[in-house]
């Protein structure tokens, strides 16, 4: 399995505070990773730092063997990387399916929603987002929601809402900070269905959680970070029986 994602001897110093201190890992073609530690470890940090919303102090990320740090984020999402967030990044004013539209705009040659002129090359990206957004919300039950406000979903939706605008450019990696938070136990079941399915066809994902029956159950390779120091890397069984992480993370009652 070739490396998708390099990230080497990352560092993020804040003033005198070291947030994430000399972390490297790597993700293959078509593995879910995820990084776990106790609230405070880096885990948000690091992840800013792989999508280019924060500089690193020190050390590189490279995708495909590209070097992505300094890099544009919306440059990102052209190299086919899409990443959601810990807090909902929604549009609340538009509706479900304009949401999702958005996300296609990547693949598109003009901008749908600015364009001024009725070109034909318009229509076609029109077309094209609708036709890919409808795809997405259909496949994730949400069809009978397209035209509703985003504001005015139940919060499970809107996570969902937000996975959809993630997944819609179809995007090689996908980074989710926390996707699970604030879910129900039968919504977490859902996520982590799609999340599966996507994996199923070559999609790589990395992913920051605190739940674990989750992560156990959906992780390739965990990477467990502590006062932004990497303590532990390995498969979910590994980190379960692993001394270190118990003490630092886990606790006694996870084995
Ligand atoms: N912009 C910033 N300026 C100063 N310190 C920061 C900044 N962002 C994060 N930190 C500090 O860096 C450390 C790591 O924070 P980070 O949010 O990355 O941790 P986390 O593991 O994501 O935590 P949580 O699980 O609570 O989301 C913390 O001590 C935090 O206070």
């Amino acid at each position: 399995m070739g490396d998708l994602l390099q990230v080497n001897g990352l560092t993020k110093k804040f003033g005198g505070v070291t947030a994430v201190n000399d972390v490297s890992f790597q993700i293959g073609e078509g593995e879910i990773v995820a990084v776990i530690g106790p609230n405070g470890a880096g885990k948000t940090t690091l992840f800013n730092m792989i999508s280019s919303y924060v500089q690193p102090t020190e050390g590189e990320v490279l995708f495909k063997g590209k070097k992505l740090t300094g890099r544009k984020i919306f440059d990102l999402a052209h190299l086919g990387i899409s990443r959601t967030f810990q807090n909902l990044q929604i549009f609340s004013n538009m509706t479900v399916l304009e949401n999702v539209m958005m996300g296609t705009s990547v693949n598109l040659k003009t901008n749908v929603f600015s364009a001024g002129f009725r070109l034909p090359s318009v229509k076609r990206d029109e077309e094209y987002a609708y036709k890919a957004a409808y795809d997405v919300l259909t496949m994730m039950g949400m069809n009978d929601l397209l035209h509703e406000q985003a504001g005015q979903l139940s919060y499970g939706l809107q996570k969902k809402l937000e996975f959809a605008r993630a997944i819609v450019y179809k995007p090689e990696l996908i980074m989710l900070d926390e996707p699970m938070a604030g879910l129900n136990d039968a919504e977490t079941n859902t996520m982590a269905g799609y999340i599966s399915d996507l994996k199923e066809k070559g999609h790589s994902f990395l992913f920051v959680e605190h739940k674990m029956a989750t992560i156990m159950q959906l992780a390739d390779r965990i990477v467990v970070l502590d006062f932004g120091t990497k303590i532990a890397e390995g498969t979910p069984d590994e980190i379960q029986k692993n001394e270190k992480v118990i003490s630092a993370y886990l606790g006694e009652e996870v084995i």
